[in-house]
C-alpha cells in the first residue's frame, strides 16, 4: 500500500466515526429518474443520472423494469427466510468478510459502536456453497433469489453504462468489471430485517436500526416497502453539515446511492454518501422493517483506476479488504 491509499482510508474512517450524532433534518428533493424505454432514451437518462449523481449522490429510479409484483414476491421470500427458526438460520452463518450468509445483531458501525438492530442474509453467488437453505426448509427460495439478483445486476449495469459514457470509458466497461459469470464476482444481494420495537418502548440513545455509513461498493440499488420508513441520507458533498434528509419509501421505486468504489473510480467526481436507518418514533409504525439491497461491486481481480488517475490503482478485492479493515480493524 502506498501513502496516498493509507491517507484515503484514514480520512474516511475519521469522517465515519464523526457521523454518530443525531444531526439535524433538512427537506431536500430526492430526484426520481424515469428509466423506461432505456435504449431509445439513453442520452436523456444519462444526463439525468449524471447530474443527480454528481450533485447529490443518491436518486431514485422509476419504471426501472423490475416488476413490482416480483419485488413484492422477493420481500415475501425474505420474510419467509427470517421467519425460519433461529437454529435453522444458524446453519447458514456469514463468515467474516465474505458477504455471504446470515448474521444477527452483528454489524457494528464505527459511527455508533453498537450493533445495528437487524439481521441480514447475504447472497454473493460464488460463495454460497453450504449457505442456501434447503428446498425442504424454504421451497423455491434459492431460485427466486437468484432470478432477482440477476435482474438487479442487469439494471445496475444499465445505470453504470451511463456513468461509463460520461467518464470516457467504453459503454460496457463496468459490465465487464462486474462480469456476471466470473469466479471472482463479488456483487451481493442483501436481505435485511430490522426488528420490531416493542410497543411503548424506545431504543436507547445511540442504538440504531442501521448506523450511519457509506457503502463500499460502486452502486447500491435499495428496495424499500411503503410504510416502512426510516432511511435518512446525507448528500456526499454536504457530509460535514450533518443535515439529514428522510427518504419516503415506496414499493415501485428503487433508491440508488453511489458507493466508495465508484467515487474512487470516478476520480471523486461521483461522491459516495452517508446514510442510516433511524428507529421509529413511538407515534409511528413500530413493526418490523424489511429492505433489500443489491451492491454492485467490481470483481475481485479488476483494477480500480480513474480516467485521471487521481488515486493509486488498486484491485477491487484489495479495496474492499482495506475498507473493511479501516472500519472494523479485522477482516
Ligand atoms: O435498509 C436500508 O434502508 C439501508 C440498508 C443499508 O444501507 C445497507 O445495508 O448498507
Ligand atoms: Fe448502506
Amino acid at each position: 500500500m502506498n501513502d496516498r491509499v493509507n491517507n484515503d482510508t484514514l480520512d474516511e474512517l475519521k469522517l465515519e466515526a464523526r457521523m454518530g450524532g443525531t444531526g439535524s433534518l433538512q427537506a431536500r428533493e430526492v430526484r426520481r429518474i424515469d428509466v423506461s424505454d432505456f435504449e431509445a432514451r439513453r442520452a436523456e437518462i444519462t444526463e439525468q443520472l449524471w447530474s443527480a449523481a454528481v450533485e447529490v449522490g443518491f436518486f431514485q429510479l422509476v419504471n426501472h423494469g423490475i416488476d413490482v409484483a416480483r419485488v413484492r414476491q422477493m420481500f415475501a421470500d425474505s420474510a419467509r427466510f427470517f421467519a425460519l427458526p433461529q437454529d435453522v438460520k444458524a446453519r447458514y452463518p456469514m463468515a467474516k468478510g465474505t458477504n455471504a450468509g446470515w448474521e444477527y445483531r452483528a454489524q457494528v458501525r464505527p459511527s455508533t459502536g453498537t450493533p445495528d438492530q437487524k439481521e441480514s442474509y447475504q447472497i454473493t453467488r460464488p460463495r454460497m456453497a453450504q449457505l442456501w437453505p434447503s428446498e425442504a426448509e424454504l421451497p423455491g427460495f434459492q431460485a427466486a433469489a437468484l432470478d432477482f439478483e440477476q435482474r438487479c445486476w442487469t439494471l445496475a449495469m444499465q445505470v453504470l453504462s451511463c456513468f461509463a459514457d460520461k467518464l470516457g470509458f467504453a459503454r460496457d466497461f463496468f459490465a465487464r468489471a462486474h462480469a456476471y459469470d466470473a469466479p471472482d464476482y463479488q456483487s451481493t444481494l442483501r436481505l435485511l430485517h430490522y426488528f420490531a420495537v416493542p410497543e411503548g418502548e424506545a431504543l436507547p440513545e445511540g442504538v440504531w436500526r442501521g448506523g450511519a455509513h457509506t457503502d463500499f461498493n460502486c452502486l447500491t440499488l435499495l428496495f424499500q416497502r411503503s410504510g416502512q420508513g426510516g432511511l435518512q441520507v446525507l448528500p456526499g458533498k454536504e457530509a460535514e453539515g450533518q443535515a439529514w434528509t428522510e427518504v419516503e419509501p415506496a414499493d415501485e421505486v428503487i433508491t440508488c446511492n453511489i458507493g466508495d468504489m465508484l467515487m474512487r473510480w470516478s476520480d471523486d467526481r461521483l461522491p459516495s454518501n452517508f446514510h442510516r436507518v433511524r428507529n421509529p418514533r413511538p407515534d409511528e409504525y413500530q413493526g418490523a422493517r424489511y429492505s433489500i439491497a443489491y451492491f454492485a461491486q467490481a470483481n475481485q481481480g479488476v483494477v480500480v483506476d480513474g480516467p485521471q488517475h487521481r488515486h493509486a490503482p488498486i484491485t477491487a478485492g484489495e479495496f474492499l479488504t482495506q475498507r473493511v479493515m479501516a472500519n472494523y480493524g479485522k477482516y
